[in-house]
């Protein structure tokens, strides 16, 4: 699993599909915003450490011992919660804060491959990860490219929306700027 570009372009690609992009030419009646690198323009509170899916679940085909001596039995549907793996002090120091360089090499050192699974794991995980990875990193660097992203803080600040996937409600309103020098 690819925990150094993973996160980031999981929250891009995430926001990406629930966007409502108004280009800041056409946004005249916004007030400018302070410019934001792309990946803090979600930094606000409850949209940031999104997973796009938050639960998988799974039919216990044996009994399956725990640690704490508790046993859950052959035949019990089990939902695992991928958003609280994600948001787990036990797994991640400040689950709460948006800090995409806990994903960088150095400070992934020693993980549990299992404590970051927006793609679930196991034999029947998602079948698609490469190519959805392959796919997050070109929108992202096409998008980089040619545009600077503003959050726009007039808009309500987003919330989740927890549907088959997990949305934002009422979207997450940018305004894009060309890049200055990009045709
Ligand atoms: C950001 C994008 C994506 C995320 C977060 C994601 C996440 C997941 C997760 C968590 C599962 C496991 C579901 C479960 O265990 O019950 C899954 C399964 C699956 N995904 Fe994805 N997926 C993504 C993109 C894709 C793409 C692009 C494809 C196909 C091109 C795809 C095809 C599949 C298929 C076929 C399965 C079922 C695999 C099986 O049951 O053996 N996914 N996905």
């Amino acid at each position: 699993m690819d925990h150094t570009s993973g996160f980031t372009c999981m929250e891009v690609i995430q926001s990406w599909i629930c966007l409502c992009v108004r280009s800041h030419v056409e946004g005249e009646g916004h007030r400018r915003q302070t410019p934001l690198t792309l990946m803090f323009v979600w930094q606000e509170r409850d949209v940031k450490n999104g997973n796009p899916v938050t639960a998988v679940s799974r039919c216990c085909t044996e009994d399956i011992p725990q640690r704490d001596g508790h046993v859950i039995p052959k035949g019990v549907i089990c939902l695992m919660s991928i958003y609280r793996t994600h948001h787990s002090p036990d797994l991640w120091p400040e689950p709460e804060v948006f800090n995409p360089l806990r994903f960088s090499q150095e400070n992934s050192k020693g993980w549990s491959p299992l404590s970051f699974i927006p793609f679930s794991a196991a034999p029947r995980n998602c079948i698609g990860q490469s190519f959805a990875m392959a796919e997050m990193k070109v929108v992202v660097a096409l998008t980089l490219s040619q545009l600077v992203l503003w959050r726009d803080n007039i808009r309500s600040t987003p919330r989740r929306k927890p549907e088959l996937i997990l949305r934002a409600k009422r979207g997450l309103w940018l305004l894009l700027e060309p890049l200055v020098g990009v045709a």
